[in-house]
């Protein structure tokens, strides 16, 4: 038997017919949805990123500015913009693409990010609503996740979930979330001793490593739910993930392809997150 595939763009599409008819039901009250994406520098997985947001978000009918700064920009200069932007009422969402260069402090940056406008979800209050189970801005990756999930019918309540990797954008908040919804979380990082005999365990394995195909038939264990988040390049320069695709294929019982997998989620959640915060701006001023 061949493992299922979760196919990340057909249930974007689906997510994006949503957004798309609430944006539609907003511009009848004269509002776009204005989306801001700071890039500094020229990041070649950024620039991707970058071009497919503004890709989507014309397809949506909504607003998206980008700007774009050499990597010399100063820590202030950016701060001065984030403020411009915060204090913009034409844009509900600010998102500053992430790495930044090394003159530049992230914490100070995201900070600096109006919560109301974090449609990242990385501000330390979204990260704190989130962790306690309040309203906020979910990160769109974990999020994303969390949505195939659900399409797919796998409840993580009571299944063993191994999240390898633990960063803020990623693996940290997919643990915290499945754990949420009754999974028993388990993270394992790069000090992690025996990782696939841990691996192996798991019901539910997200790869959020940053490895090209670094996870084989070995680390799983038959029928389990594999999430690639990985964005690599092989050896041929092709995009790829965390996970051998093909090799993991007789063993697991579903498995995100990339590209086409979790990506196309993301865009998708940071777009309803875009949409939800021009929509609360609404109900403000009435
Ligand atoms: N599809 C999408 O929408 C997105 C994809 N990505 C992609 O996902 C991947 C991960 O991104 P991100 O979380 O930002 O990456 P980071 O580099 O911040 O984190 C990588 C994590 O993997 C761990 N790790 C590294 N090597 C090993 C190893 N040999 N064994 C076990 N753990 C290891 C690290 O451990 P330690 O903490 O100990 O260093 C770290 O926690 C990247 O390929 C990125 O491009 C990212 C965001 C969105
Ligand atoms: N502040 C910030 N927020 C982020 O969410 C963020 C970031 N910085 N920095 C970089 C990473 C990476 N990331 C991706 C999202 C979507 C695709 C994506 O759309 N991938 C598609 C297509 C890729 C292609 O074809 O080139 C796919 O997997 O099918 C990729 C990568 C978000 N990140």
């Amino acid at each position: 038997m061949t493992a299922t595939l979760i196919d990340g763009k057909a249930v974007s599409q689906k997510v994006k017919i949503q957004v798309k008819e609430r944006v539609e039901k907003l511009a009848q009250q004269g509002i776009i949805p204005g989306l801001a994406v700071i890039l500094v520098g020229e990041n070649a997985a950024s620039l991707t990123y970058v071009k497919n947001k503004k890709k989507t978000c014309e397809a949506l009918g909504m607003r998206s500015d980008l700007h774009q700064y050499p990597d010399t920009l100063t820590e202030q200069e950016l701060l001065t913009k984030i403020e411009e932007l915060n204090q913009n009422p034409e844009i509900h969402g600010i998102l500053v693409q992430l790495p930044l260069p090394k003159q530049i402090d992230e914490f100070k940056v995201i900070s600096a990010i109006s919560p109301e406008k974090d449609v990242d979800g990385f501000h330390p209050i979204s990260v704190g609503n989130m962790m306690i189970g309040k309203e906020a801005f979910l990160p769109c990756t974990p999020h994303g996740i969390m949505e195939l999930l659900a399409h797919y019918n796998i409840d993580p309540a009571g299944k063993h979930a191994v999240v390898i990797g633990r960063s803020n954008i990623v693996g940290k908040p997919i643990g915290q979330l499945l754990l949420q919804k009754d999974a028993t979380v388990t993270y394992c990082h790069s000090k992690t001793k025996d990782l696939a005999s841990i691996t192996a365990q798991a019901d539910i394995l997200i790869a959020a490593i940053g490895r090209a195909k670094f996870i084989d038939h070995t680390f799983i264990k038959p029928d389990a739910v594999i999430i690639d988040v990985g964005m690599n390049r092989d050896e041929n320069g092709k995009l790829c993930g965390d996970v051998d695709f093909q090799d993991v294929q007789e063993t697991a019982g579903f498995v995100t392809p990339v590209p086409g997998g979790v990506g196309p989620m993301t865009i998708a959640m940071l777009m309803g997150n875009t949409l939800q915060s021009a929509e609360k701006g609404l109900s403000k001023t009435k």
